[in-house]
């Protein structure tokens, strides 16, 4: 543990309670496969693939990663999507991904993976999932981190995508064993979520969980449509949740939790600045957060700051913290001894951090 000798007996400095974030035992619930390419892995990538528009130097790529708004992130998303080329590519991201998860002890992530942007880019399908299988298994070996799939639609892009990611995600010949959910994300504004319910009704058929982006940029009927057309369990962001009172009562009604990603929502200019943020209204309405970080190096975050964002903005303490990673355990699709082990291991850190 830390050195915690300098600090005051009582109460809990931003130094210390970073420190406790750093080592509490972690789930990551709403974090995409491409937007968690580090500088370091888009170098790598962008050497291999020399021709990209993407910068190579960390403070050039910090400067490209400053969007204007949701469309420009978007567009600038889509150029690291086009730096993954070949199946050792994939694999490459996703090994480094589950690295950088696992030295901020997440013990457990759902990764979202658009496998349309892959396919239509021509990645040999079997080839794409075969990488990110090779990865899953890498990474719990060396790590110890337990990673698992989320396939998103890609909404913009036609049901031509919706009909794609279905198909990948229920074939039994192709789908990969960690696949657990189905998801949507993209922009909001001009792709109504209903027009997908034929997807989710089969990704759902399938034994998939139904996880939608929805209320990142639009409002609050957008969650709606979520709920009642796509069956959603889950609801990425729901941001704009906090405009309708009946809404947030059916969500904490339902136990239905949102994968709020604070950071994530400034940078796209979702919301206008954290103290804006709603979080803290999701909470006093009982609705079950998790926190989660999106896209975290195109944001200029990780895991650990949303936690410390997080501590801010909900005035949380250490007993506070541990709850809400014990939230985002609960909400996962981890089977229930892997939760009951994570929970533990939540339980004895915070116990071994405040013992006196
Ligand atoms: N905060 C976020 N909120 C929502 N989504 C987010 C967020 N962060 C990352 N994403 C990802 O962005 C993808 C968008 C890809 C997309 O729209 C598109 C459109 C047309 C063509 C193609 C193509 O591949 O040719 C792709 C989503 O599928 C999702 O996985
Ligand atoms: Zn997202």
């Amino acid at each position: 543990m830390s050195d915690r000798s300098s600090v005051p007996a009582v109460g809990t400095s931003d130094r210390d309670l970073h420190a406790f974030i750093a080592g509490l035992p972690k789930a990551e619930l709403h974090v995409h496969h491409v937007g968690s390419a580090s500088p370091r892995i888009v170098s790598e990538l962008a050497a291999r693939h020399p021709d990209s528009k993407v910068p190579t130097d960390p403070e050039a790529l910090a400067d490209y990663f400053t969007f204007t708004d949701f469309a420009h992130f978007i567009d600038v998303y889509l150029s690291v999507v086009d730096l993954i080329r070949t199946p050792e590519d994939v694999r490459l991201l996703t090994f480094e991904v589950a690295r950088d998860l696992a030295r901020q002890q997440v013990r457990y992530a759902e990764l979202t993976i658009t496998p349309f942007s892959s396919t239509r880019r021509g990645i040999d399908e079997l080839g794409f999932m075969a990488a990110i299988e090779d990865a899953r298994k890498a990474a719990e070996a060396e790590f110890g981190t337990v990673l698992r799939w989320c396939f998103d639609i890609p909404g913009e892009a036609g049901l031509e995508s919706a009909e794609e990611t279905a198909r990948l995600a229920t074939d039994d010949r192709i789908r990969p064993e960690g696949l657990v959910s189905f998801g949507l994300g993209g922009p909001e504004i001009g792709v109504p979520r209903p027009q997908f319910k034929p997807y989710f009704d089969r990704a759902i058929a399938a034994g998939l969980h139904s996880v939608p982006h929805a209320g990142e940029t639009t409002g609050p009927q957008t969650v709606w449509d979520a709920l009642t057309e796509l069956r959603a369990e889950r609801i990425g962001h729901g941001t704009s949740s906090a405009q309708d009172p009946a809404l947030l009562a059916h969500l904490a009604e339902h136990r239905i939790p949102l994968e709020v990603c604070p950071t994530s929502n400034i940078a796209t200019r979702a919301v206008r600045t954290l103290d804006e943020h709603p979080i803290g209204e999701f909470v006093r309405a009982g609705v079950l957060v998790t926190i989660n970080s999106d896209d975290p190096p195109m944001f200029g975050t990780d895991l650990n700051n949303e936690y410390a964002v997080a501590a801010r903005l909900l005035d949380l303490d250490e007993r506070g913290l541990a709850d809400l990673a014990k939230n985002a355990v609960r909400a996962s699709f981890l089977d229930a001894p892997g939760k009951s082990r994570i929970e533990a291991e939540i339980d004895t850190y915070t116990a071994a951090w405040l013992a006196p």
